[in-house]
């Protein structure tokens, strides 16, 4: 069950589907297969190839992820999750592009569109702290957070007077925010100082200020702990249950059950599965492709509100990252 929570004003005018049988009725038309046409796809993708040397990143034919719903897009590492994000995103460039690479977002065509473009249009997604953001206020991240940008662009953009008159709404809606979020009393520490799991909390509301139609949150349980476990959960399903798309990228398995109601999964670069979780985790295809790797997974249960499960999700993770920190390093 998702938290309680105060809507913003545009999404909850958008009107969302926070009654799970709506949901599985919704999808239960829908083939499990790759590529599956969905009966409102927000985003629909095709032919976007990502190639680095000789490496086939992303080899997607195509997607479509259905309107107001959690879809998670799941798969082992280097299954090109992350690539075909920052394609999607305008941050990368697909080799296909030109030769029929194409993907619109809510009816408008985003082939050639820039990262700034890409998330006016209303398709954001959530970026790490980087070192100048972590030197600003929580508050100073929010604020920018309205613009669209990222990254060290956020920063520049500081000493510009770009609010005028706006300054005082956009403060009040980011005040909301915070609250809603639970870091108002935070607002002027500095967002470096926050907890793994608080800065996710920042990067979830910063990306909330500028209304979005779907967001894009990579891997929001990573290194979070437990207690903020929960609460991010609680987060993500308030914003699909108001009306926001989510499309999120996920190594743990308990997570990915518990909230997804359509799952996608990638390996190679390309889909090879796609269907509600329970179906999609026993598709032997998934499991030779991703789950095989993780057979001593509990796969079966939902616990994911309990003590031991949150544990084991933070210990996956942790154990996940180190590995990834080990190979980068390799
Ligand atoms: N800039 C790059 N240069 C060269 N190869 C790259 C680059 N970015 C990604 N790759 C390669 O593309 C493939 C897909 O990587 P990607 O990070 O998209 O996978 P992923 O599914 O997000 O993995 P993970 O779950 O580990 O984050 C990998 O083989 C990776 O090594």
């Amino acid at each position: 069950m998702s938290e309680s929570l105060a809507p913003t004003t545009t999404t909850a005018a958008r009107g969302g589907m926070a009654d799970p049988a709506e949901r599985q009725r919704l999808m239960s038309g829908v083939d499990e297969e790759p590529g599956s046409a969905k009966p409102d796809a927000i985003l629909k993708v095709d032919n976007i190839v990502r190639q680095f040397g000789g490496i086939t990143a992303v080899d997607v034919g195509h997607l479509e992820v259905q309107r107001g719903l959690i879809t998670a897009l799941i798969g082992p590492n280097g299954a090109g999750k992350t690539t075909f994000f920052n394609l999607i995103t305008g941050f990368d460039r697909p080799t296909t592009a030109g030769k029929g690479a194409h993907w619109s977002f809510d009816g408008a065509t985003l082939d050639r569109t820039s990262a700034s473009r890409v998330a006016k249009s209303g398709m954001v997604r959530t970026f790490q702290l980087t070192k100048a953001l972590s030197r600003m206020t929580v508050m100073d991240n929010m604020m920018l957070g309205a613009q669209n940008q990222e990254g060290e662009k956020l920063a520049k953009s500081l000493f510009r007077p770009f609010w005028g008159n706006q300054e005082k709404q956009v403060e009040e809606k980011a005040v909301s925010l915070l609250e809603r979020f639970k870091l108002l009393e935070k607002r002027t520490d500095y967002a470096g100082s926050l907890s793994g799991g608080q800065r996710k909390l920042l990067e979830m509301a910063r990306a909330l200020m500028s209304d979005p139609k779907m967001i894009m949150l990579d891997e929001p349980m990573a290194g979070v702990n437990p207690a903020l476990t929960q609460s991010l959960l609680g987060h993500i399903q308030s914003l699909r249950d108001e009306g926001t798309t989510v499309l999120f990228v996920e190594h743990d398995m308990h997570v990915v059950r518990h909230i997804s109601d359509w799952v996608v999964v990638m390996a190679e670069g390309r889909i090879v599965a796609e269907g509600p979780a329970d179906t999609v985790m026993s598709n032997q295809a998934v499991i030779d492709a991703y789950l095989g790797a993780h057979h001593d997974t509990d796969l079966g249960s939902d616990e994911v509100l309990s003590e031991e499960s949150l544990t084991q999700i933070e210990q996956e993770v942790a154990a996940e990252q180190a590995h990834r920190e080990e190979e980068h390093r390799s």
